[in-house]
């Protein structure tokens, strides 16, 4: 058993930049051997996300649209994976939204359809993608996805994205039972803050890392690679007796 994922395919969705923590996962798994396909949201990130992953010097990167809203995508998607790479070994699920205006002052005030979209992108997507990508883990598999301490605790100006968390760390349970009689594991990763596009909308962000900067055990904020380097892990054989369980990647914070 070793980390080297060569000869294993990855899908890996919600690159949006250079920051985003799916691009942090991506370049671990690059460096482990694995072979990436990547899913974007939205025709505006086509170029940049193409131009990631041609940074990685990799030829003929599949890189394909999937908004996750839409289940069509989502099948079509999946089904141009089938035929392009056949079997999968991995989802590397990175994706959350919620309208900027839910992520400051009191959680009282979300709306129906704030609620509901923070919920369909945040956490059903999760469940929409593992059963379509379910039918290309035929050697088995392991879904990661990315969650938060807000899921756990109630952490000011996280308000719904929190409740979504909530939602996506139970699913990761349930999932977790219906796939483990097809070898397929499903995990999440906690991780502390990190300044990304998504991060920015959420009110006083800076207050937050500064926090974990003066007190988390290790006294320092988490990384990308940090998160990818767990999700290497994950992904591999070292953590085959491990499914349905969050770790967190947060300098210990979550421990105070
Ligand atoms: N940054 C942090 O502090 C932090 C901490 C813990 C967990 N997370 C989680 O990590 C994950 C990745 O976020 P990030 O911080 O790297 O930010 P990011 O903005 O780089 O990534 C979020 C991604 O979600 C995608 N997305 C949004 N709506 C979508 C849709 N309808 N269909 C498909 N994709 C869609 C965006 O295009 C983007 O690529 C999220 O689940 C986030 O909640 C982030």
């Amino acid at each position: 058993m070793n980390f080297s994922l060569a000869g294993k395919t990855f899908v890996v969705m919600g690159v949006a930049n250079k920051r985003s923590i799916a691009w942090g996962i991506a370049r671990s798994l690059h460096n482990a051997g694995a072979r990436l396909v990547f899913t974007y949201a939205g025709e505006r990130l086509e170029s940049s996300v193409r131009e990631l992953a041609d940074s990685l010097g990799a030829e003929g990167t599949l890189v394909l649209p999937c908004d996750v809203t839409s289940d069509e995508d989502i099948t079509t998607c999946f089904a141009q994976i089938k035929e392009a790479v056949g079997t999968i070994h991995g989802v590397a699920h990175c994706i959350a939204f919620a309208k900027t205006e839910e992520l400051k002052g009191e959680y009282l005030n979300t709306t129906r359809d704030g609620f509901l979209l923070a919920h369909n992108i945040s956490s059903y997507s999760l469940t929409a993608v593992a059963k379509e990508a379910r039918g290309l883990m035929t050697e088995g598999g392991s879904i990661v996805t990315l969650t938060y301490l807000g899921g756990e605790r109630a952490i000011k100006n996280y308000n719904v994205m929190g409740v979504a968390k909530a939602s996506l760390d139970a699913s990761v349970r349930y999932l977790a039972a219906d796939l483990g009689k097809d070898g397929i594991r499903v995990n999440s990763i906690s991780a502390g803050p990190i300044r990304t596009l998504s991060a920015k909308v959420i009110g006083e962000f800076n207050t937050i890392l500064k926090e974990i900067e003066e007190n988390a055990p290790l006294r320092r904020t988490t990384t990308p690679e940090e998160v990818g380097d767990t999700a290497v892990f994950l992904f591999s054989d070292m953590s085959r007796g491990i499914t349905g369980e969050n770790i967190h990647v947060d300098s210990g914070y979550h421990i105070l």
